[in-house]
């Protein structure tokens, strides 16, 4: 079973490395060749992932085709802007019925679509299926092999339950989950409420505004998931409340560091200059507040989010506003 992984990322990189320590072989593609090359003489990513020790299986270039090669799993770890744009790259060495998995969570910007709608657009032609695997997974303790519980949103059972095999490890529990749309918004969306959740702890509020913001940012979730088609329940799960809880209160992770650095008072120029990671929640605002007005859901901690971004409007008066909106039922 080879797997093709495309992504030197940390997720990435960290994804290849279990499939090649558990399966014996594994195949990544690097964009920056200079990358590829540091990888395959140091044994380790020095990029973004210095700590972790490679497994001497992981085959690791810059050139498709030798990574494609014999492959029966296309796994893609790319920053979700990005990740349509390798999709088509990658398409001419793709079999006709190409087992397709993302790693990417997030909503493009100028489609407003999932990873399983680009997937479908650019594999037109071919017969894809698709699995969208999500849950509270921090590359860093991933790859240290911390227990870490995940969710793979595929509607194709057979195949579900072989990308479920493909990846479990004994301590990387993969579940699977039927409802695609619900597990690939679930991840997309609590970046947004991650960003939320850093800015109220930069300001000095407690964990009282925290437990909040996450249960309210899940009411919001469900509400745009379940008008685009998602179940309430799959909001529940790992890719949902599990992600939530996770980012919101988890400081490795980097939506969480915009925010909490945004409450400090820092432009979003520069905090994202100073980043050499993706934190995929700050395009994702923008894209989920455009789903919002299109669907007709109200979304007021994304909204908030959206204008200390994009407008520049002080974090304290975004919360202010969240606190002083009409009073309301809970449901
Ligand atoms: N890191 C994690 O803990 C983690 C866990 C689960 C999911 N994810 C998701 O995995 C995806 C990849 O994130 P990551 O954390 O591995 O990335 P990263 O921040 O560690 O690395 C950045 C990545 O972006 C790539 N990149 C930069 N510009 C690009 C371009 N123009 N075209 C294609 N690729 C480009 C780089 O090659 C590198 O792979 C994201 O959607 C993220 O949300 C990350
Ligand atoms: O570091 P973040 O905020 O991108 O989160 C990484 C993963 O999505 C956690 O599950």
């Amino acid at each position: 079973m080879q797997t093709a992984i495309f992504g030197g990322g940390s997720w990435g990189t960290t994804l290849a490395n279990l499939l090649a320590r558990k399966n014996g072989s594994a195949r990544l593609w690097v964009r920056e060749k200079e990358l590829a090359s540091l990888i395959r003489t140091k044994g380790c990513n020095p990029w973004y992932l210095p700590e972790l020790e490679l497994s001497p299986n992981l085959f690791v270039s810059d050139d498709l085709a030798q990574v494609t090669e014999n492959a029966e799993y296309f796994l893609f770890v790319v920053p979700s802007q990005f990740y349509g744009g390798v999709l088509k790259t990658v398409r001419e060495h793709l079999p006709k019925k190409p087992v397709i998995i993302s790693g990417s969570k997030g909503i493009t910007l100028d489609t407003l679509q999932t990873m399983s709608e680009v997937t479908e657009d650019t594999l037109i032609g071919l017969k894809p299926v698709f699995a969208m695997l999500s849950g509270p997974s921090f590359a860093k303790e991933v790859s240290k092999g911390m227990p870490t519980a995940v969710t793979l949103g595929c509607k194709d059972k057979t195949a579900a339950r072989a990308i479920q095999d493909l990846l479990s490890t004994d301590t990387f529990r993969v579940y699977t989950n039927k409802d695609v749309r619900g597990v690939e918004l679930g991840g997309a969306f609590k970046n947004i409420i991650a960003i939320a959740s850093g800015i109220s702890d930069g300001l000095g509020f407690g964990t009282n505004a925290r437990a909040a913001l996450i249960t309210r940012g899940l009411a919001e979730m469900s509400r745009l998931g379940v008008a685009m088609g998602a179940q309430a329940q799959t909001f529940m799960g790992l890719s949902g409340m599990g992600d939530l809880v996770l980012t919101c209160t988890g400081d490795l992770s980097r939506n969480r560091q915009v925010g909490l650095k945004l409450a400090e008072g820092h432009k979003l120029l520069d905090i994202l200059g100073q980043m050499k990671m993706v934190a995929e929640g700050v395009k994702t605002t923008e894209s989920v507040h455009a789903l919002g007005s299109k669907h007709k859901v109200e979304l007021p901690i994304t909204e908030q989010v959206y204008q200390v971004l994009y407008e520049g409007k002080d974090p304290l008066t975004a919360v202010h506003e969240l606190m002083h909106r009409e009073l309301k039922s809970e449901q």
